[in-house]
């Protein structure tokens, strides 16, 4: 009896292996026709490229530094296996107009029901950003898009500079040339009350006190998503079900600041929905923007010549004025253009993946329906033949004058394209544009050379220690 119990506990698993090895023979003969870097030995048919991609990560590299260095080797259409997954990846311009914009595919359902609901709790659920269904997202996607226009946004010009000159009184407190400053998390502060103004009529006063329950509660929330993402085993772990407790009750915390404050709008709409997006808008707007902002002040930072432009444009354009309007940032060419390089440089969302519905041919090289497809916006950046020195900051290279040919669109696209864009681009525009001006005037930045230049990427990329500098108020 016991023996036969032996015999069923090693059958299952062998069933288990032989059918495992099946599926990746089956996946790899599927896509062998298109290149892509070669698996090593026994190991490498069962995991695939993982370990090369292990290896960038520890080298303190991203994994979209590997896609740039394997463009170079395979072309600009090539594979790669995770494990069982087969991954197509592409920064060809023609494919990634027809993945994102003619085809108009699908997100991955695996990837955002982590972002929807981590270990059956509901966080963002079916929000606008981790809604996989096509018509419910595109129901709340018309109703939000109104809202997100740059004319719209444009009424809220008074909150913005509000805002914004708040944030200068606070870091001129603290600028004596002495005192370490942390930019992004000062910046980050600054974008949460944003959105909570500018999305939702809240009155958060971060900026000058951090503990507040929401900038608490979503800062903590991402915390854990990281954790649920970088560590898929520890639901496993005993010692992490305490942790694992306190986690859902904070997502809790943060959907009863919305559903208090969406009850006060007395919305018609299904509370639950309208609670997804009331966490979607924060979670997807505050780090994007604030990392964003917080590398393009490392680079002005890094880059004295970039400085000395912008203070002369800043200069000639504002004066002393403080309020910034829509007149003054249509001629604030250069500051512009200095928003745009930092985002090629360091989008904050580097790679975007899609699930194909039907056959295609990319590049010559047929396609199965049903392919996990990567665009990366990152590796188009960064891939010489579409960008000179690409390595180099210049904004001058969005400069569209006759010495320069516009970018095309299908190799630089930060806030993604297509149906499912960033419907906060104009916001995040508006921000940045401002916030540059306003530092500008203010500050002399000195970077401190402690800091690690390093970039960490967890859900989008920031820099490692966040822009450490030291401020001092400019003579003007
Ligand atoms: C520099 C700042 C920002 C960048 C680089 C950025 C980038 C992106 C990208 C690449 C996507 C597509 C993601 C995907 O396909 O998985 C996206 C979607 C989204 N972003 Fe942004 N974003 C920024 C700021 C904002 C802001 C300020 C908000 C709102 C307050 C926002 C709200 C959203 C939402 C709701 C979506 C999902 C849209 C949909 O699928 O309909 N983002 N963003």
């Amino acid at each position: 009896m016991i023996g036969e119990f032996l015999k069923l506990i090693l059958f299952i698993p062998a069933i288990f292996f032989a059918y495992k090895t099946y599926k990746i023979y089956a996946i790899r003969k599927k896509y062998s026709h298109i290149p892509g870097p070669k698996t090593k030995g026994v190991i490498g048919f069962y995991l695939g490229n993982l370990s090369e991609a292990l290896k960038y990560i520890k080298g303190g590299k991203l994994l979209a530094d590997m896609m740039l260095d394997m463009c170079y080797e395979y072309g600009t259409v090539f594979k790669f296996q995770i494990v069982d997954k087969i991954v197509v990846f592409t920064i060809d311009p023609k494919a990634v107009k027809e993945v994102l914009i003619d085809e108009n595919f699908p997100k991955v359902p695996e990837i955002y029901k982590q972002v929807g609901f981590p270990y059956n709790e509901r966080y963002l659920g079916n929000g606008l950003l981790s809604d996989t269904d096509f018509s419910s997202w595109h129901k709340r996607r018309v109703l939000f898009n109104h809202g997100f226009q740059r004319n719209i946004l444009l009424n809220s010009i008074n909150e913005l500079n509000s805002e914004f000159d708040m944030l200068m009184v606070r870091l001129r407190s603290l600028a004596d040339g002495k005192t370490r400053i942390n930019l992004l998390k000062e910046i980050s502060h600054a974008a949460l009350d944003i959105i909570a103004n500018i999305a939702f009529s809240m009155n958060v006063d971060t900026i000058n006190d951090p503990n507040n329950e929401l900038n608490h509660y979503v800062y903590e929330s991402l915390k854990g998503f990281y954790r649920q993402t970088f560590e898929p085993f520890l639901i496993f772990n005993p010692g992490e079900w305490k942790w694992l407790r306190d986690y859902k009750q904070i997502i809790r915390n943060l959907r009863n600041i919305g559903k208090k404050h969406i009850m006060k709008l007395d919305e018609k709409f299904n509370v639950d929905n309208m609670i997804d997006d009331f966490l979607t808008f924060f979670v997807a707007g505050q780090e994007t923007s604030a990392n964003t902002l917080a590398f393009c002040l490392l680079e002005i930072g890094r880059n004295p010549d970039v400085f000395e432009k912008l203070k002369n444009e800043i200069d000639t354009v504002l004066g002393s004025k403080a309020f910034i309007d829509n007149e003054d940032l249509t001629k604030l060419t250069y500051t512009n253009c200095v928003y745009k390089e930092t985002l090629r440089m360091w989008p904050p969302i580097p790679e975007i993946a899609r699930i194909s519905t039907k056959d295609l041919t990319l590049n010559g090289y047929h396609i199965p329906a049903n392919s996990w497809i990567e665009v990366s916006t990152y590796v188009s950046g960064r891939f010489e033949e579409y960008f000179e020195n690409p390595h180099v900051f210049k904004p001058e290279r969005f400069l569209y004058d006759s010495t320069n040919k516009k970018i095309n669109n299908y190799t630089y696209f930060p806030f993604s394209l297509g149906a499912r864009n960033c419907i906060g681009q104009n916001l995040a525009k508006l921000v940045g544009k401002i916030l540059i001006a306003k530092f500008v005037q203010n500050f002399e930045i000195i970077l401190d050379p402690a800091q690690n230049f390093g970039i960490i990427q967890e859900a989008t990329l920031r820099p490692a220690d966040g822009t450490q500098c030291f401020l001092l108020p400019r003579k003007n």
